[in-house]
């Protein structure tokens, strides 16, 4: 009953307590949960709808396309929908404002000078800003209201697997509900995404969303309109068909219109993409934003640049020391093993036989290897938890995993910042609460656009996150643990570049909208700090030899720079000693008779005094050089390659060739 009527409520006031609203007990479905809380799946404001929206799309399309092994092709479409566009969408009539003082925006002449005069105030000081070459910021706009909302049609189209006729109401429709719970690296999990779009278009347009889909080999496409109750946390389905699929394609295109705001996100957008063409290298995708104003049309191409897909990861089995009871107790509902010693055996990893039935003659008289699994009482399983919780296991293995690569990670560094120096690390499997988990890194220094000090990107089993880049593992690690000092790196002055991969079967993000690890998971961010510590050894090196060549460098300026006046001093002194000479007021040996008569003959002069000392600098110079890169190994001249070619048996010479000369050799 929802309230009471008022009469009894009178009757029963001075009786018993009024029951008040709040004490009536209520259920909620998980949709009603998430439309409420929207903010925790990434669903904050309009604009932060449109960039979530977009992303659980593209990863959804990313995670079809290589759990078939096919080279992702994605597209994704943007269209701006004016008001007028949008009503006519819904066949809703645009009206004319007849009551002005009833809208938000709405200005007072008086307000509305005011407003003016102060923009253009702002004006004035951008532009003074900018003759003194000051950084100009974007001038304020006008009073906007409330209720100017944007509307956008998005659609993303992928050559992915497609997915079953009958499972796609579920799949887009019921929120909690997704193919991708399985121990696995994935980039979705909660199996949520997708409807949250969906809540947030029912929320803010009303309109349903579209799928087209199918399967490989399949000769039809399935078409759905559907919406989804959010109260009883279901599909509604507004129509189905399945159409003609000559073309054989298969793959997935979901279209929703919602309310955005293109212009607050569109660098975290375009962010957004950039980095994830960064992180998947082996994909194709094809962004395009549309508006009424083409001057605001963005179409990027993010080309394919490797046919190199990382292998497919794997599902794997739970590791014994990462279960709970409920785990246990789902898991043996779930079997099909009969006995516990085939279930212990096979529904974990890292039990073999001979080690399960250790673990069964350890949990007591009342177990035995041939016990009916599904037999066990409530007692037994929790007796099977503690045990497991308390005995060793070997750590589970990364072979499941399917981390970017070295290459991958190197060749997205270049192409993002084109930095002067850049190292990669990628560490192996480690384990987190019985989850392998692997971090991948990369450290740059210097390159185009980059701002000094740090510059952190982070991925997480290859997502990039882009919010709450503060409270993150790497971020934290970056910033506080890592002595860049001790590296001659400058944390303050260098354009440094962090880039942290980390996947895993089981990403421990900060809620559900997969912004951030949180700092507090101890091998996590000891396993960041290492790999960034391994690019960081490897930067030291570089730069040290750098610091040396540039020392050598500046010792050779400053040599050469004195040659004029030590030539210059040396030679007055050579030209007073030909005059005490000549007027034989000093007598000098041999050698220094010689030399005297040379600089009166002209022989020796100042210039050639110089020439000879630049010679001698340049000697030095050289030899040090050589010494040097005998030291370390390096050589920093450009080298041309030859080849030699065979000897010719008449004229017994050697050609060695290079694309610009042929060297002869005779012998
Ligand atoms: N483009 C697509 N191609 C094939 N299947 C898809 C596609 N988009 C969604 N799906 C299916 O729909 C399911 C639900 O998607 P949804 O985005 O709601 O959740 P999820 O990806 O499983 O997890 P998360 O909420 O963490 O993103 C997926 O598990 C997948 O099976």
């Amino acid at each position: 009953m929802d309230s009471e009527s008022p009469g009894e409520e009178n009757k029963t006031k001075s009786k018993t307590p009024r029951k008040t609203k709040e004490s009536l007990l209520k259920q909620k479905s998980p949709a009603e949960f998430f439309a409420e809380n929207k903010n925790i799946a990434g669903f904050d404001n309009p604009g932060k709808c449109l960039y979530t929206t977009v992303r659980e799309l593209v990863e959804n399309s990313l995670d079809s396309a290589e759990s078939i092994s096919e080279l992702p092709v994605v597209e994704i479409i943007i269209e701006e929908m004016g008001k007028s566009k949008f009503n006519s969408l819904i066949g809703l009539v645009d009206r004319e404002r007849i009551d002005a003082e009833l809208y938000d925006d709405y200005e007072t002449d008086k307000a509305r000078q005011k407003r003016l005069a102060k923009e253009a105030r702002a004006q004035e000081i951008q532009a003074k800003n900018a003759a003194h070459g000051k950084k100009v910021t974007a001038a304020s706009k006008g009073a906007k209201g409330r209720g100017e909302a944007s509307f956008y049609r998005v659609t993303c189209k992928d050559n992915g697997k497609g997915m079953p006729h009958d499972d796609i109401p579920n799949m887009f429709g019921r929120v909690l509900s997704g193919t991708k719970y399985g121990l696995k690296q994935t980039r979705g999990k909660f199996g949520l995404g997708a409807k949250m779009a969906l809540i947030w278009s029912k929320m803010s347009t009303g309109l349903p969303i579209e799928i087209l889909s199918s399967m490989r080999n399949q000769s039809y496409t399935s078409f759905y309109r559907l919406d989804i109750d959010i109260h009883q946390n279901i599909p509604h389905v507004h129509l189905h068909e399945k159409r003609e699929n000559k073309d054989r394609w298969h793959g997935a295109e979901i279209q929703v219109v919602i309310e955005g705001n293109w212009t607050t996100y569109r660098s975290k957008i375009l962010h957004y993409m950039r980095q994830m063409a960064v992180i998947t290298p082996y994909a194709q995708f094809l962004f395009k934003f549309v508006s009424d104003a083409p001057d605001k049309n963005v179409t990027i191409r993010f080309a394919r640049r490797t046919d190199v897909m990382p292998p497919v990861p794997l599902e794997t089995k739970h590791h014994p020391s990462s279960v709970d009871l409920l785990l246990i107790k789902r898991l043996i509902a779930e079997t099909s093993k009969q006995n516990l010693l085939q279930f212990l055996q096979h529904e974990f990893v890292n039990i073999s036989k001979s080690y399960a039935e250790r673990l069964i003659g350890e949990m007591g008289p009342d177990f035995s290897p041939k016990m009916v699994v599904k037999s066990l009482t409530s007692q037994q399983i929790v007796r099977i938890h503690q045990l497991l919780r308390q005995a060793k296991f070997d750590d589970p293995s990364g072979d499941c995993l399917s981390p970017a690569g070295e290459y991958n990670l190197r060749l997205g560094i270049i192409k993002e910042l084109h930095p002067d120096m850049v190292a990669t690390y990628s560490g192996s499997a480690q384990v987190f609460e019985g989850h392998p988990f692997i971090v991948e890194a990369g450290v740059s220094v210097g390159g185009k656009d980059v701002k000094q000090g740090l510059n952190i990107f982070r991925f997480a089993n290859r997502i990039p996150l882009l919010f709450e880049q503060g409270a993150d593992v790497v971020t934290r690690t970056a910033m506080k643990r890592i002595n860049w000092n001790s590296y001659k790196i400058n944390q303050m002055q260098d354009k440094i570049g962090v880039f942290v991969s980390v996947v895993s079967t089981k990403i421990p993000f900060k809620g559900t909208g997969k912004e951030y690890i949180g700092d507090d998971i101890t091998e996590i961010a000891s396993a960041v700090k290492y790999a960034i510590q391994q690019c960081c050894v490897q930067l030291k090196s570089k730069i040290v030899k750098k610091m040396q060549a540039r020392e050598q460098q500046e010792r050779k300026r400053n040599l050469s720079k004195y040659i004029p006046d030590a030539t210059g001093a040396v030679y007055n002194v050579l030209k007073e000693m030909t005059h005490l000479h000549a007027s034989k007021k000093s007598r000098y040996s041999d050698d220094n008779e010689e030399l005297l008569r040379k600089v009166s003959a002209g022989l020796i002069t100042k210039e050639t005094l110089s020439e000879k000392l630049a010679k001698h600098v340049e000697q030095v110079d050289f030899e040090m050089a050589l010494e040097y890169a005998t030291q370390s190994g390096v050589s920093e001249e450009p080298r041309e390659t030859i080849y030699i070619q065979s000897l010719e048996a008449e004229n017994k010479a050697i050609d060695l060739c290079a694309p610009f000369f042929v060297l002869r050799v005779f012998q």
